[in-house]
C-alpha cells in the first residue's frame, strides 16, 4: 500500500483521507488551521449557521400575512449569541471530523506542509512539515494530495481591519449589528450576506460591478432575488467597481472607479478568493500554476507530476464543498488503483442560500438560449402551487430543461424558500438520465412544492410521450 500524505483538511482533504484509510491506505493528513478546513471553520458552515438564525426573523416577518401578528421589531437579535452559536457549531463539527479521521486510522498533524523533493522523478515525494508546536518533520509519501483551499481576495485599496472593514471570515467577531452595511461584490457570497443581514433588519447597500447580482446564476432567478431585496429596502449600486474602502470618523467610505462614493457604518468585502498555492514548493517539483495561481488537474485529480494529485478550491474547478470532496475521493480511488469514473460537473447541484433560495443543476438557461445546447424548457411560477399559496409564497419558480427528442432531463432551476432541498428530484433525474415522463409519473405529495416539479415535467411531455 502506498504512503499517502494529504496537505489540507477541508472537504477535499478529509473526504480523501476517509476513503483512502477505509481502503487500507496509510494516511497522514496535515492541516494548518483546523480539520474541516475553511469550509467548516470560516466559510460554508458558519455562513449557513448564521443564515439559519436570520431565517427565524424571516418567518416572523411573514407571520402577519398568515394571520399571526408578531412585531418583528420585538424579535431583537443578540448578535453576540448568534455568533457564539456559529463559532461553537463550527468547532464541534471540526472536532467530529477529527474524531472520524482518527477512528479510521488517519494520522492527523497540525502544521504547515510543503513539498521539498530534492530530485524530480523519484518514486516517493518528500514533504516538510512545520508543526504547530514549533518542531519540524520530514515525511516521505508515494502519493501526495494538495487540498489547500483558498483565501479571501484582498483589494489593494481596501484592506480589512477586522473592525469596520471586514472580509466574510471576520463578520462573526462583531457583537453589535452594523447600523448600515455596505457589501462589496455581488457573487454568491455577497448575495448571501446581503440577504442575511437584511433579514436581520440591517439597512444594506450592495456595490455590484455588474449590471445584475449573481452574474453566474440563472438570470430569471437573480431578478427574482433583486426584486425581493429591493422590496426589503436594499440599495443596489450597479456597474460599480470599488477602488478604495477607507475608515471615516464614524464609519466607512467606499470610492468607486468612476469617483462615485458610498458610505456606511461597516463594509463587507466579498470580492472572490485566491488559491492557497504559494509556499507549497509546487514549482520545485515541476507543477506550474495557471494565471490565477490554481493547480491544473485532469478529471481524476492528477497534476502534471506523477504521484501528486490536487483537489478542491486550489484547483479552481468549481468551488463547492461537494465538488472538492468528490475530487478528493476520486484522487484516492485512482491512486489506490480502484475503479473510478472521472468527475462529471454537469450533474452538480448547488444552491444560493438567500431568501428565497436559488438552486440549480445541469445545463443553464444561458447555454440553451445561446444555442449551445438544444433543449425544451418550461418555467412554472410557484404562485400557481397550492402549497405555496397556503404558505403565502408569492415569488419563485421551477424550471426544467430536457433534450428535444428524448425528453431526458438535462437541467433545472428552483427559486423557493427551500430550493436547496427541492432541487434533489431534478438532480436525481439529471444524474440518472430520467425523462420528463419519469418525473411526471412520479407521485408527489399533495399539496407540496415538489408538486411543481412534477407539474413542470408534465408540461414538457409531448403527446407521443403518452403512448
Ligand atoms: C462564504 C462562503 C460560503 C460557502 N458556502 C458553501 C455552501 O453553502 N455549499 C458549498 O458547497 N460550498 C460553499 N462554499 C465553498 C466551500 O467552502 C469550498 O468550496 C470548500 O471549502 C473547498 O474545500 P477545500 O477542501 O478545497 O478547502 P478548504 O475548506 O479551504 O480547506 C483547506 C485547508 O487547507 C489548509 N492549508 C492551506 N495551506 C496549507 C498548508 N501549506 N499546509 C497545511 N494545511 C494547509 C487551510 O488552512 C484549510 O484548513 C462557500 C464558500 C464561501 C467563501
Ligand atoms: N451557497 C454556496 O454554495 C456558496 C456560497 C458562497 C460561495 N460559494 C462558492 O464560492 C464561489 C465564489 O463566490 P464568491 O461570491 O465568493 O466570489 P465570486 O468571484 O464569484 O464573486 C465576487 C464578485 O465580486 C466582484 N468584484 C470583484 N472586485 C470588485 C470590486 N473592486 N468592486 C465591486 N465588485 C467587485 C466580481 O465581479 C464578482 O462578481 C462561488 O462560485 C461558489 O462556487 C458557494
Amino acid at each position: 500500500m502506498p504512503r499517502i500524505l494529504i496537505i489540507g483538511g477541508g472537504p477535499a482533504g478529509y473526504e480523501a483521507a476517509l476513503v483512502a484509510a477505509q481502503h487500507g491506505g496509510k494516511v497522514t493528513l496535515v492541516d494548518s488551521d483546523g480539520v474541516g478546513g475553511a469550509c467548516v471553520l470560516y466559510d460554508c458552515v458558519p455562513s449557513k449557521t448564521f443564515i439559519a438564525s436570520t431565517g427565524v426573523r424571516t418567518d416572523l416577518r411573514r407571520a402577519t400575512d398568515l394571520g399571526v401578528s408578531v412585531d418583528p421589531a420585538d424579535a431583537t437579535v443578540s448578535l453576540a449569541t448568534v455568533n457564539e452559536r456559529v463559532r461553537s457549531l463550527a468547532k464541534a463539527q471540526s472536532s467530529d471530523i477529527r474524531a472520524r479521521l482518527q477512528a479510521v486510522g488517519v494520522r492527523v498533524l497540525t502544521g504547515r506542509a510543503q513539498l521539498t523533493d530534492e530530485m524530480r522523478g523519484m518514486a516517493a515525494h518528500q514533504v516538510h512539515v512545520e508543526l504547530a508546536d514549533g518542531t519540524d518533520r520530514v515525511l516521505d509519501a508515494e502519493v501526495v494530495l494538495i487540498a489547500t483551499g483558498a483565501s479571501p481576495r484582498v483589494l489593494p485599496g481596501a484592506v480589512p481591519d477586522g473592525e469596520r472593514i471586514l472580509d466574510w471570515r471576520q463578520v462573526y467577531d462583531l457583537d453589535v449589528l452594523p447600523e448600515h452595511l455596505v457589501v462589496v461584490g455581488s457573487g454568491v457570497t455577497g448575495a448571501e450576506f446581503v440577504s442575511a443581514y437584511t433579514e436581520m433588519g440591517v439597512p444594506v447597500t450592495l456595490v455590484s460591478s455588474r449590471d445584475r447580482m449573481l452574474p453566474h446564476e440563472d438570470e430569471d432567478a437573480a431578478l427574482v432575488l433583486e426584486g425581493t431585496l429591493a422590496d426589503r429596502g436594499v440599495q443596489l449600486v450597479k456597474h460599480a467597481r470599488a477602488d478604495r474602502v477607507e475608515r471615516t470618523d464614524d464609519g466607512i467610505l467606499v470610492t468607486l472607479s468612476d469617483d462615485r462614493t458610498v458610505t456606511g457604518s461597516h463594509a463587507l468585502l466579498c470580492v472572490g478568493s485566491v488559491p492557497n498555492t504559494d509556499e507549497l514548493g509546487l514549482e520545485r517539483v515541476g507543477i506550474t500554476l495557471d494565471r490565477g495561481g490554481y493547480v491544473a488537474v485532469d478529471r481524476v485529480s492528477r497534476t502534471q507530476v506523477s504521484g501528486i494529485y490536487a483537489a478542491g478550491d486550489c484547483t479552481g474547478l468549481l468551488p463547492l464543498a461537494s465538488v472538492a470532496a468528490m475530487q478528493g475521493r476520486i484522487a484516492m480511488y485512482h491512486a489506490l488503483g480502484e475503479g473510478v469514473s472521472p468527475i462529471r460537473l454537469k450533474t452538480v447541484a448547488s444552491a444560493v442560500f438567500t431568501r428565497p433560495e436559488i438552486a440549480n443543476v445541469g445545463v443553464s438557461q444561458a447555454a440553451i438560449d445561446s444555442g449551445k445546447v438544444p433543449a425544451r424548457t418550461v418555467m412554472l411560477p410557484l404562485n400557481t402551487n397550492p402549497r405555496a399559496k397556503m404558505s403565502g409564497l408569492r415569488r419563485g419558480f421551477v424550471k426544467i430543461f430536457c433534450r428535444p427528442a428524448t425528453g431526458v432531463v438535462i437541467g433545472g432551476v428552483v427559486v423557493a424558500p427551500i430550493a436547496s432541498e427541492l432541487i434533489l428530484p431534478v438532480a436525481m433525474a439529471v444524474q440518472n438520465n430520467l425523462t420528463v415522463t419519469d418525473l411526471a409519473q412520479t407521485f408527489s405529495v399533495y399539496p407540496s412544492l415538489t408538486g411543481s416539479v412534477t407539474e413542470a415535467a408534465r408540461q414538457l411531455m409531448r403527446h407521443d410521450d403518452l403512448d
